[in-house]
């Protein structure tokens, strides 16, 4: 099974090779336009962002690529809850059909949450402030504020988990 990943980070790659590890893919990285800003900041425009990298995904790999699939962190705001929530949602197509998962999401520290207000992008504002380099390639911002009881791979696999199953499944049929 070949799958084409509208990204070249490394951590959405090793989340697509092991969540979907019992069919034995070939995934290969695309680098692709989001088509949304570096920053989404709504349920909406994270979506949008992992459709059009799972399309544009598919549409620029070799004709016998099966699957493309796209993998967008965003943050939000939910009435009735406080702060900026960090939410991340994944979009496959088999080149007809799209389906959608979403993964975990977690309210971000309100120092982070006010430099995401202020224009800038969660994974240099987390590296800023935990003076590291590169954390959105590693544990992400979901692992450093949940103390590595879950990690950035490990969420985006369950997002893509919910989008790539009901191509598998008969329930849908
Ligand atoms: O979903 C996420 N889970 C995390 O735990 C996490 N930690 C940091 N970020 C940041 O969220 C922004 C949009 O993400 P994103 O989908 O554009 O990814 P990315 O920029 O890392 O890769 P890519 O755009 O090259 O594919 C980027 O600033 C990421 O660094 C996370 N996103
Ligand atoms: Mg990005």
């Amino acid at each position: 099974m070949d799958v084409a990943v509208g990204s070249t980070n490394p951590v959405k790659i090793d989340a697509v090779e092991r969540t979907l590890e019992r069919f034995e893919p070939t995934v290969t990285a695309v680098d692709v336009e989001s088509g949304v800003p570096e920053q989404p900041w709504s349920v909406e425009e994270t979506v949008a962002g992992a459709e059009n990298r799972a399309r544009r995904a598919l549409a620029e790999a070799s004709a016998d690529y099966e699957f493309g699939v796209g993998l967008e962190g965003g943050v939000t705001r939910f009435d009735g809850a406080p702060g900026v929530t960090l939410i991340m949602w994944a979009a496959v197509t088999d080149g007809e059909r799209v389906e959608r998962g979403g993964g975990p999401s977690l309210r971000l520290p309100d120092r982070v949450a006010e430099r995401l207000e202020a224009g800038e992008e969660l994974g240099p504002v987390m590296d800023d402030e935990l003076d590291t380099t590169g954390i959105a390639e590693s544990d992400g911002a979901i692992g450093v504020c949940t103390d590595g009881l879950t990690d950035r791979t490990t969420a985006l696999g369950q997002a893509l988990a919910c989008a790539f199953g009901p191509f598998r499944t008969t329930q849908y049929e």
